[in-house]
């Protein structure tokens, strides 16, 4: 089945938090409308950009695009920006059930609130592998007060004037800045939101009835924000992460990071005289930015009617052990493919923060990302010289390098060039985190894989070594398109190169992104038929499509 949308990307005054701003919507609303489809549709997203004077595009974040890459919507890299007042045709299938969302991807648009949610039903006549009565879907995000192009400004200063923690955390787009749900147990103390309900930015209660089994969709498209999310008095069960099936385990609380997506089932066991909490909370950073909380309503009971216990509360945001037992629980369902026995290639990826010219960056092997003007699907399918770098970059760092020492060096550099990979061969990327610009201080950084899932074949502390290859898990592995590193240590992936394109692999938090935090893919691109040309009609391709040697 082929389903239609009709959309206009433009700015709209939006409370998102009781404060005004200035946001990113589609058809006139934030966050964005909801796609839902099956297993094998086909959605056709026609948008038009109603941005006055700026791009835009849209990711369909964790739909792989085989066959379309063209429709991954990547400025610079998929396609060129839709420009001001143009409409482009995103058409792509949906192969896979799962929790999806989508997002703006030039700039830090999404930051700007271009984002909504994209679930897909398994197909008509097939079953999901686990029973529930009724579903939610939350999308969570996080808000500042200062707009998405002034950070941007900020970011990219000598001296760096770095974003900060935000204002706000959003459930659906809706959060409380300045006041608080639960103001009795709020710390600091925040007066009680006087809430109507038909705010913009009241809260999306959930409704449930006693004794039914309940799934939660949950994805989170954070600007900056890991999250940790639980609901009051009621255990979880993880039962998928990003649109794929994981053995099912049971949990009191559950992290989540940007670029992340996972399905919860829970059972409405408990007094159902009362009404629960729903929160979540900041981690991995030192928060300064309240719960965000919602109500799970058990009915008859009125929604007003408060929980009188506090919220959850959640685990310190430098605990890495608690998050780093969560990720390790997480194994792929029984009957999911299994990914191959030996790698072709091992791209070791190091991640640190560096100064260039006295500016803040982050580089990978030591090469901080700059997008071309002309995207590189267009300008490797045709062979055009100069549009980037074309010495590839590293595919490792030096031996001797001190993972938990600030970087010796400020030498880093700026670059666009291409890691080109075989087509189906088995990649093995090593993301490597060390010690960022600051006297002992390493990050969380998610990250995100375009055009393919990846089987996470394990985590470890300090610098990877030939010897942990041992330890990778090939039995169960989980399938992802999004993974996290933890400060000072490792993660390994593994995927098989069967999907021509050209795909980004960066790090899920924007400003990290806007501060050249990723590495560009390529594999197959000569196999890639009839690049739609509006999508190449910029920079060196627009001048090609001009000569009307290609069509
Ligand atoms: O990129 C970042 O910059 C700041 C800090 O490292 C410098 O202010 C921070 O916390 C980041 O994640």
């Amino acid at each position: 089945k082929t389903r239609h949308f009709k959309w206009e990307v433009g700015y709209i005054h939006w409370s998102t938090d009781g404060e005004e701003s200035v946001v990113m919507g589609i058809n006139g609303a934030f966050p964005g409308p909801t796609i839902r489809g099956r297993a094998g549709d086909i959605i056709v997203v026609e948008l038009t950009n109603k941005l006055h004077t700026e791009g835009v595009v849209i990711h369909w974040h964790g739909i792989r695009q085989f066959g379309t890459p063209w429709a991954d919507g990547t400025a610079a890299i998929s396609q060129c920006a839709i420009n001001a007042g143009e409409t482009f045709v995103y058409r792509f299938k949906v192969d896979k059930a799962g929790t999806y969302f989508y997002h703006g991807h030039y700039g830090m648009q999404r930051s700007a609130g271009l984002y909504g949610s994209l679930i897909v039903d398994v197909a008509q006549g097939e079953r999901e592998p686990f029973h529930y009565d009724g579903e939610f879907n939350l999308l969570l995000s996080d808000w500042w007060h200062k707009g998405s192009h002034e950070q941007e400004v900020d970011l990219s200063s000598n001296p760096m004037r770095w974003i900060g923690e935000p204002q706000t955390l959003l459930i659906n787009g809706r959060g409380q800045y300045n006041c608080s749900m639960a103001a009795q147990f709020s710390n600091p103390r925040l007066p009680q939101c006087k809430l109507r309900g038909g705010e913009q930015y009241a809260p999306q209660i959930l409704r449930v009835r006693p004794n039914k089994t309940y799934r939660l969709r949950l994805a989170s498209t954070t600007a900056l924000a890991s999250l940790n999310l639980a609901i009051g008095g009621h255990k979880m069960v993880v039962v998928e992460a990003d649109g794929n099936y994981v053995q099912p385990f049971s949990v009191q609380d559950i992290d989540i990071y940007s670029g992340e997506s996972y399905s919860i089932l829970f059972t409405t066991n408990q007094d159902p005289s009362k009404n629960y909490w729903i929160s979540t909370s900041v981690r991995g950073r030192e928060p300064n930015t309240p719960q965000a909380l919602t109500l799970l309503n058990y009915l008859p009971n009125s929604p007003s009617k408060f929980p009188t216990l506090p919220p959850p509360i959640a685990p310190l945001w430098n605990d890495y052990n608690h998050s780093k037992s969560f990720s390790n629980k997480i194994l792929a369902l029984m009957g999911s493919p299994k990914p191959p026995i030996k790698n072709n290639r091992r791209i070791v990826l190091l991640n640190t923060q560096n100064k260039i010219d006295g500016y803040t960056k982050w580089a990978i092997n030591n090469v901080s990302l700059v997008l071309p003007t002309t995207p590189y699907l267009g300008s490797i399918r045709y062979g055009i010289n100069n549009a980037f770098d074309t010495r590839p970059p590293p595919d490792n760092f030096p031996r001797d390098y001190d993972v938990m020492k600030q970087a010796p060096n400020s030498n880093a550099t700026y670059g666009n060039g291409v890691y080109m990979l075989k087509m189906n061969n088995t990649i093995d990327i090593i993301l490597q985190n060390a010690n960022a610009l600051g006297k002992g201080a390493s990050e969380i950084h998610p990250w995100h894989l375009h055009g393919h899932d990846f089987w996470v074949l394990g985590y470890g502390e300090g610098k990877f070594s030939d010897k942990d290859v041992k330890k990778f898990n090939l039995k169960n592995p989980p399938l992802r398109n999004t993974v996290v590193i933890y400060p000072y240590g490792w993660t390994a992936l593994r995927f098989v190169t069967d999907n021509p394109g050209v795909w980004a692999f960066h790090c899920h938090i924007e400003p990290h992104l806007h501060m050249g935090m990723g590495v560009i893919l390529a594999e197959g691109v000569h196999l890639v038929k009839n690049i739609p040309r509006e999508a190449l009609a910029c920079g060196l391709t627009g001048k090609m499509l001009m000569t009307n040697k290609h069509n």
